[in-house]
C-alpha cells in the first residue's frame, strides 16, 4: 500500500531514523561480492580441513612459512597470457605503490627463498596455508577468493622431490577417506613440450606461453587452442607436432615420438618407480594433456582429479627450477602444488566423507543465584585450568535455560553453584550423558 511504499521510498532516499548508520538504513550484512564469510560451523569445518593439511605437512617434516596477502604487484607481472594474472586484485596504494592480493602463494616463497639467500639451508621443504585472491568479472559469478594449502620442495634437483609431494598429497586423500578408485593424479613433464618446440626451432621464449595455450585445450575449441598459438607464432608443423605429443596416452609412446634420451621420458619412468616405492602407483595416469597454467613451470606438472569427472581440478603443482632467475635472483631447482578448499569439499559431500563437527564444551557452569557469581566464577576457572572447556553462564538463569544451553553447546555436564551446596563445599554435578547427579566437592570437580 502507499504507507509501505513511502516506507521504501524513505529507506530509499535514505531518511535518517534514529540511531541509524549515516541515515543509510541497514548496512549490507553479506560480504564483498565473491567473498565468503565463515560462520562456526563453516569455521569448524575449515579447522578441521586446514588441521589436516597441516598434519601431512608435519609427518613429512615440512615447516610453516607465512607471508602478507598483500604483494608488490611485480611478484606477478609474467606477461605469458596466464588466467591468474589477466585477473590480478591489483591496485595502487595510497603511497603510489603497485600493489596486488596475492593470487597464488609460490611467488610469496621464492621471495622469502631469496631474501634468506646463502642463509637458506638447502633443501628447504615448506607449507603454507593462505587466502589467495583474483578479480573475476562480476558476469562470471564465480568466487573471488580461496584458501590454499601448498607444500614446496627447494633445492633438489631430481624428481625425488615430485615423488615426495605426490605421496604428500596421496596421504592426505587417504587420510579422509578417498581411495584411488575416487580420485587420481594426471602425471606428465613439460619436458615433453619443450622436446618438440626445440625439434620444430619455435623460439624459447615462446615455451611458457605456448604451455598457458595448451592449458586451455580442454577447456576451449581445440580451433581457437591452434589460433591462440598461432599468434604466438608457432608454424603449421610445430602446431601439430605439439598437438600429436599431447594425445599420446603412455611413456612408451613417448619414448617412440621423442626417442630413449629424452628428459620427460627418464623423469616419468623415475617418478613411476619411486611411486612403486611408496604404493600409491595406482595412483598415478600418465597424461601428456597435462600442462597446468602456470607459465613458471618446467617440468613434472601433476594435477589431481576426480574419477567420476564431475569436478575441476582437486590440486595441481609442478617443478619450477627457473622461477627465482625470473626474480632477479639466483636459480634454485624448486617443487612444489597448490591444494584449494573448494573443489575438495565438493568431492568430500560427493562422496559423503564431510564429518560432522559440533561445537562442544566440557562444563556449563552457573550459579543457582547472583548472590554466588564470584563462586561460578571461581569454579569456572578452577576447571579451565585443569583443561576443561567451560561454558559460564553470565546473566541470572532459569535451570530450564541451563539445560537448553547445555543442549546447544553438547556440554558433557551440569554444573550448579547453589547456596546450601556451596556451604557443605560441594557443588551440584549432573552428568548429561549418564542422567545422574550428585554433590560433589569443589577440590574433586576436575
Ligand atoms: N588464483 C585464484 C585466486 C582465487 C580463486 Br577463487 N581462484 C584462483
Amino acid at each position: 500500500g502507499a504507507s509501505a511504499a513511502s516506507a521504501t521510498q524513505d529507506r530509499k532516499a535514505g531518511s535518517a531514523r534514529i540511531g541509524e548508520a549515516g541515515g543509510k538504513g541497514l548496512v549490507d550484512v553479506n560480504p564483498p561480492r565473491g567473498t565468503r564469510d565463515f560462520f562456526p560451523e563453516d569455521k569448524r569445518l575449515q579447522n578441521w580441513l586446514f588441521g589436516e593439511f597441516a598434519e601431512v605437512s608435519r609427518l613429512f617434516g615440512f615447516e610453516q612459512v607465512d607471508f602478507p596477502v598483500l604483494e608488490s604487484e611485480e611478484l606477478y607481472v609474467r606477461k605469458a597470457g596466464e588466467e591468474i594474472t589477466d585477473q590480478l586484485y591489483n591496485f595502487e596504494d595510497k603511497g603510489g605503490r603497485r600493489v596486488a592480493l596475492r593470487p597464488e602463494l609460490t611467488p610469496s616463497l621464492a621471495r622469502l627463498a631469496l631474501q634468506r639467500g646463502k642463509g637458506l639451508a638447502l633443501p628447504a621443504k615448506w607449507f603454507s596455508i593462505g587466502q589467495c585472491w583474483r578479480y573475476e568479472r562480476a558476469t562470471r559469478g564465480r568466487r573471488r577468493e580461496h584458501y590454499q594449502w601448498n607444500m614446496d620442495i627447494i633445492g633438489v634437483a631430481g624428481v625425488e622431490a615430485e615423488a615426495e609431494l605426490l605421496a604428500a598429497i596421496v596421504t592426505f586423500f587417504c587420510r579422509l577417506g578417498l581411495t584411488s578408485a575416487d580420485v587420481g593424479l594426471k602425471v606428465s613433464s613439460r619436458k615433453v613440450l619443450q622436446a618438440v618446440l626445440a625439434r620444430f626451432g619455435v623460439a624459447d621464449e615462446a615455451f611458457g606461453p605456448v604451455c598457458v595455450v595448451v592449458d586451455k585445450m580442454e577447456k576451449i575449441p581445440r580451433d581457437k587452442v591452434v589460433e591462440e598459438l598461432q599468434k604466438l607464432g608457432v608454424a603449421a608443423d610445430a602446431i601439430e607436432g605439439i598437438l600429436q605429443a599431447l594425445a599420446l596416452r603412455s611413456v612408451e609412446q613417448l619414448e617412440a615420438l621423442l626417442g630413449p634420451e629424452c628428459a620427460a621420458v627418464a623423469d616419468l619412468r623415475t617418478l613411476y618407480d619411486l611411486a612403486a616405492a611408496y604404493g600409491y602407483a595406482d595412483w598415478l595416469v600418465f597424461d601428456a594433456s597435462v600442462v597446468r597454467g602456470l607459465a613458471y613451470y618446467t617440468g613434472v606438472v601433476f594435477e589431481g582429479f576426480d574419477r567420476a569427472g564431475q569436478l575441476r581440478a582437486i590440486c595441481g603443482g609442478g617443478r619450477y627450477d627457473r622461477l627465482l632467475g625470473t626474480f632477479g635472483g639466483e636459480d634454485q631447482p624448486c617443487a612444489g602444488f597448490g591444494f584449494g578448499d573448494a573443489v575438495i569439499v565438493e568431492l568430500l559431500k560427493d562422496k559423503k566423507l564431510l564429518p560432522e563437527i559440533k561445537h562442544q564444551v566440557d562444563d556449563l557452569v552457573m550459579p543457582q543465584d547472583e548472590s554466588l557469581r564470584a563462586q561460578a566464577t571461581a569454579v569456572a576457572q578452577r576447571l579451565r585450568s585443569a583443561g576443561r572447556r567451560v561454558d559460564l553462564v553470565l546473566e541470572p538463569k532459569r535451570l530450564k535455560w541451563a539445560f537448553k544451553q547445555a543442549e546447544r553447546c553438547n556440554a558433557a555436564r551440569l554444573v550448579l553453584v547453589a547456596p546450601d551446596e556451596w556451604s557443605r563445599g560441594m557443588v551440584r554435578v549432573k552428568d548429561l550423558a549418564k542422567r545422574e547427579e550428585a554433590d560433589v566437592p569443589v577440590e574433586e570437580l576436575a
